[in-house]
């Protein structure tokens, strides 16, 4: 009896086992054709309707052919459901050509968005789509294996869950009947072992994916940040922080959930709905048809609630970006706000900021709960329908207690399951959104190229400015160097003085290839800076600025910053010629020790010592100071510009507000309007009584002069 009861129960999961796989066979032959059809090839050789119309036929073929052999000769409500569903596509594409004479192009994530009932989207936009998700599913490719394990215990987990709801149906029809101990043992044991299959494989699926997304978000982040460091500078200076953040953190997060997780939650809970409605059907075909009449209200109660949240959500980040901004602006600028007792105000800023987020955060929560109530009346109208009609179909002996129970338990899943599936799609594209903006960085080709090759084994140091006419790419109105020329000579002191913002420190940048000139070129010993290598060229010209920039780590290592191999007496060396050695000895670690957070731990004048170490260990062939002096003392600046002095050959540029920088300079240049309006050697200009002169009265005097 028991064996004949065992025996019974396995025929029933066999069939109900075949049963499923004949199903997952079908839908995994539908989706193939479907996405098949959409292939450009097809769409060039048949053109686009006779494409639509041919795969209509062939998925049907298809299906009626797997239900044949699977299932046997196919029922004719199942006859009338493939063909709806086969020719679907075909139909309301050839329908909104008659009416309203253009293609909808039913494609790929068309194919849900027509079961969902989604409003259109343009052509153009879904092709894109399509384009990008087919990128981030190529970039996963390292991840592949991954990513299959995780779909396998994804269909394994679906497939066990889909059965528990059966068996607990049985378990209270084995109770309310005669009860038999062995049909109820038996069921209770294919109960713990589905829900066991369940979720030993839900983990393993979690486990692989939550790896595969993981590695997939790091490459992504380090191609898009190697991808932003390559950038000219003038693009950091037109796109905002904030902006290049978030492409790194948040964008990159989001393109890896596209594929590796709703990809994954939109195939498990796709195959979940699907098949619980085929078990639900099974249980009682019209209770099915009575449930699945709400599936659109579901939906669009769903994708209006998505799109109302995720909008708030929006706001919500960028409210509280600004919030976070000014409290960061307070925190470092601190000492500011306490000199200009400006707390009370810098208080309230904040507290301004952070009302708008709690404004938005009181409409978001207004949403939810408007949200949460209509799904529950829906749920309950829906629920006391069910039980209504249950009761009938009970009474009228079309269906067990058991299978009723089995049925409002899959119902209840159903309603989840399609919530998901609006709510997945809706963020897949949003993440595909993300991917479009990710791409488009990592693709972004820098508008000053560092492809040059050129290395020569010597260099002179001959540097040529021919007529360069330059404006921001900020502010591309504003010229700032117009038909600008300028000889420096290797062995040679250039000095440029001018007013402040006339274009010294522009020279600069623009020989430091920071920028590309709009016209005209700067020529290193004949050849145009662009055809150099840009390791070669940043090593042979090194630039001090007036604000040094020194990076957390110790001293050391900002000495040898970017270079490799240096060994200490080198780093000792260049310090030694910085006069930075002796304070550095004093300190407790030596070269050992930490200079904190953008060097905060130092003074300026250390700060400033180091960052000219870190240029002359390069032993540059072009050195430009500029305006290093404004943070130096009078004797460190003398012995820096003795050891300066004493490197041979070497082509030096400088910029300084003081007068003792640049007596002794070879030439001196006056630049003023962005054009070079006197040049020669002290002497000479002072002789000359012209701009040189009158500078030096204004700003030279030591007495007047910036310290
Ligand atoms: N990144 C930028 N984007 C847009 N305009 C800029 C930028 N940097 C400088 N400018 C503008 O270009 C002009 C020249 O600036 P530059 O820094 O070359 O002057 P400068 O002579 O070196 O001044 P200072 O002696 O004060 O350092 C100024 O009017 C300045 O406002």
């Amino acid at each position: 009896m028991k064996l004949k009861c065992c025996r019974k129960m396995a025929a029933i999961t066999v069939t109900t086992m075949r049963k499923v796989v004949a199903f997952i066979l079908a839908v995994s032959v539908d989706l193939l054709l479907f996405y098949a059809s959409g292939f450009a090839v097809f769409h060039s050789v048949f053109g686009h309707f006779t494409r639509l119309w041919l795969c209509a036929a062939l998925r049907w073929l298809a299906l009626i052919g797997v239900s044949l052999l699977t299932l046997g000769v196919p029922k004719a409500l199942l006859i009338r459901f493939i063909t709806v569903h086969s020719l679907l596509p075909a139909v309301f594409e050839t329908g909104t050509n008659a009416f309203y004479r253009e293609e909808s192009e039913c494609g790929q994530l068309g194919d849900v968005r027509c079961w969902l009932m989604f409003s259109p989207t343009g052509k153009e936009k879904k092709q894109k789509a399509r384009v990008l998700f087919m990128r981030v599913v190529r970039l996963y490719r390292h991840d592949y294996p991954l990513m299959l394990g995780g779909l396998v215990f994804l269909s394994l987990a679906v497939i066990c869950e889909m059965f528990i709801p059966f068996y607990t149906g049985r378990v209270i029809d084995i109770l309310g009947s005669n009860y038999h101990e062995n049909d109820f043992l038996s069921a209770l044991v294919f109960m713990g072992l589905y829900s066991l299959g369940s979720s030993v494989s839900a983990g393993c699926r979690g486990g692989l994916l939550t790896c595969a997304i993981h590695s997939f978000t790091c490459r992504i982040k380090v191609m898009l940040f190697e991808a932003l460091t390559k950038q000219e500078i003038g693009f950091f200076e037109t796109i905002k922080t904030g902006e290049i953040t978030s492409r790194l953190f948040k964008d990159t997060t989001l393109v890896g959930k596209t594929v590796g997780l709703n990809v994954n939650v939109l195939l498990r809970t796709f195959l979940k709905t699907m098949g619980m409605i085929y078990l639900m059907m099974n249980l009682s075909w019209k209770l099915t048809f009575l449930v699945l009449m709400e599936t659109p209200i579901t939906g669009l109660l769903q994708n209006i609630y998505d799109t109302h949240y995720q909008r708030l959500s929006l706001a919500m980040q960028g409210s509280l970006a600004l919030a976070n901004e000014a409290a960061n602006e307070v925190v470092s600028g601190i000492r500011v706000v306490r000199s200009f007792n400006t707390e009370k105000h810098e208080t309230r800023r904040y507290d301004n900021c952070l009302m708008d987020t709690h404004k938005l955060s009181i409409r978001q929560s207004t949403v939810g709960a408007v949200y949460l109530l209509s799904q529950r009346v829906r749920r309950l109208v829906m629920q006391v329908f069910v039980l209504y009609y249950g009761r009938l179909f009970i009474q009228s002996g079309q269906i067990t207690m058991g299978n009723l129970v089995s049925f409002i338990l899959y119902q209840s899943n159903l309603g989840t399951s399609i919530r998901t599936l609006t709510y997945v799609f809706g963020d897949m594209l949003n993440s595909v959104g993300a991917a479009g903006k990710v791409f488009e960085y990592l693709d972004r080709k820098a508008l000053v190229s560092t492809d040059g090759k050129l290395q020569p084994d010597q260099l002179r140091g001959d540097i040529s400015f021919r007529s360069l006419n330059f404006a921001y790419p900020a502010n591309p109105n504003k010229t700032v160097l117009q038909d600008f020329s300028l000889e420096l000579k290797p062995g040679q002191i250039t000095a440029l003085v001018g007013p402040s913002g006339e274009g010294k420190s522009t020279c600069v940048s623009l020989l430091e290839r920071f920028y590309e000139p709009q016209e005209g070129e700067i020529l290193l010993d004949g050849k145009p800076l662009k055809y150099y290598d840009h390791c070669f060229l940043h090593k042979k010209i090194a630039v001090v600025n007036q604000e040094p920039v020194l990076f957390s780590g110790t001293i050391r290592q900002n000495i040898e910053y970017g270079l490799k191999g240096c060994s200490l007496d080198e780093i000792k060396e260049a310090a030694v010629k910085a006069n930075a050695h002796d304070f550095i000895m004093q300190l407790e670690k030596g070269y050992d020790t930490e200079v904190g957070e953008g060097g905060g731990q130092l003074s300026k004048s250390e700060r400033q010592r180091i960052a000219i170490a870190r240029a002359l260990i390069r032993r540059p062939q072009v050195l430009i100071l500029d305006e290093i002096t404004s943070s130096l003392d009078a004797e460190n600046e003398n012995k820096i510009q003795q050891s300066l002095s004493s490197i041979p050959n070497q082509t030096l540029l400088v910029i300084a507000h003081r007068l003792k920088t640049i007596e002794n300079a070879d030439q001196i240049v006056v630049v003023s309007g962005g054009k070079v309006k006197e040049r020669g050697t002290h002497q000479e200009l002072m002789d000359m009584k012209g701009s040189y002169y009158k500078l030096k009265e204004e700003l030279f005097t030591e007495g007047n002069s910036p310290q």
